[in-house]
Formats: C-alpha cells, sequence, structure tokens
C-alpha cells in the first residue's frame, strides 16, 4: 500500500506537469475544447496528453470509460444547468495532488435543475 501511496504521489504531479506545459499546450488554464480536435492532435506528440497512461500496459477501461463519461455528462447536461459559483479566476484554483488532482476549495460550479 506504502508503495502504491509513493507511486501515486510520484506519478500525479508527472501528470500534472505534461498537461500544464505551456510548450505543449499554448495557454495551459484556457478552456478550449478544440485542442482535441483530430486536426490539432495529430500535430501533437502521442504522449502529450496521457490521462490513460500508453504503451502495452495503457488502461484496458479507456474506451468504456470515454463512452461512461460521455453518457453521464450527456445526462447530466440534460437535466441541470452548470452555473458558476464566482469563486474566482481558474488560475485561483488552488491543486491537491492525490490519486487524482483535486481542486482544495471545491468546485467552481453548482447545478441548477432546468425546467423544461
Ligand atoms: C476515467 C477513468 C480511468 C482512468 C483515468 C484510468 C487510468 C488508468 C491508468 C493511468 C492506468 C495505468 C496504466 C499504466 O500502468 O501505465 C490504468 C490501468 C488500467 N485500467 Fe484504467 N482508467 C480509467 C478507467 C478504467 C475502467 C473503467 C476500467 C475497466 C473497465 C479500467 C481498467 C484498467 C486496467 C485493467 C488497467 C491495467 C492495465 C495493465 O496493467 O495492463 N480503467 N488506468
Amino acid at each position: 500500500m506504502l508503495f502504491f501511496q509513493k507511486a501515486v504521489l510520484f506519478i500525479s504531479p508527472l501528470y500534472l506537469c505534461v498537461h500544464r506545459d505551456g510548450n505543449l499546450w499554448p495557454e495551459p488554464l484556457k478552456f478550449d475544447p478544440d485542442r482535441f480536435l483530430p486536426s490539432e492532435v495529430a500535430k501533437r506528440h502521442p504522449f502529450s496528453y496521457f490521462p490513460f497512461s500508453g504503451g502495452p500496459r495503457k488502461c484496458l477501461g479507456t474506451r468504456y470509460a470515454m463512452m461512461v463519461m460521455t453518457t453521464v455528462l450527456a445526462t447530466i447536461l440534460r437535466h441541470y444547468k452548470v452555473v458558476e459559483t464566482g469563486y474566482g479566476e481558474i488560475s485561483d484554483v488552488e491543486m491537491k495532488i492525490d490519486v487524482s488532482a483535486k481542486c482544495v476549495k471545491g468546485q467552481n460550479v453548482k447545478l441548477e435543475k432546468r425546467l423544461c
């Protein structure tokens, strides 16, 4: 268990560093979904973005996880609006390194039920 915790603490900052590297991702904190258009992805090194790791031991559940996340997100957005809480700029968000990166003060959004 201790080995696992140490491995996670080693790997998580690596993910954070690469996924926010300004050389790979201009304006890394800007919300820009177009970065993931197939034409943009083709311009980058395959290991510029590796949430599921890569190579022969990459996550076996990648496609399943992407499908589940897309379905869950679509279901939430069908029933709720995502509204900012006014917590501050994204650059103010304090991150905690854990198994996955977390916001120390919680999320900057709340969900409001859609009326129709
Ligand atoms: C957002 C969801 C997920 C993320 C971010 C994620 C990420 C990862 C990562 C980083 C690894 C380590 C790969 C390595 O050792 O380099 C891994 C391994 C693995 N994941 Fe996932 N995973 C997710 C969901 C899932 C799901 C839903 C399944 C199964 C249905 C799954 C099955 C596996 C398996 C079996 C491995 C071990 C692969 C191996 O060692 O050969 N994962 N995952």
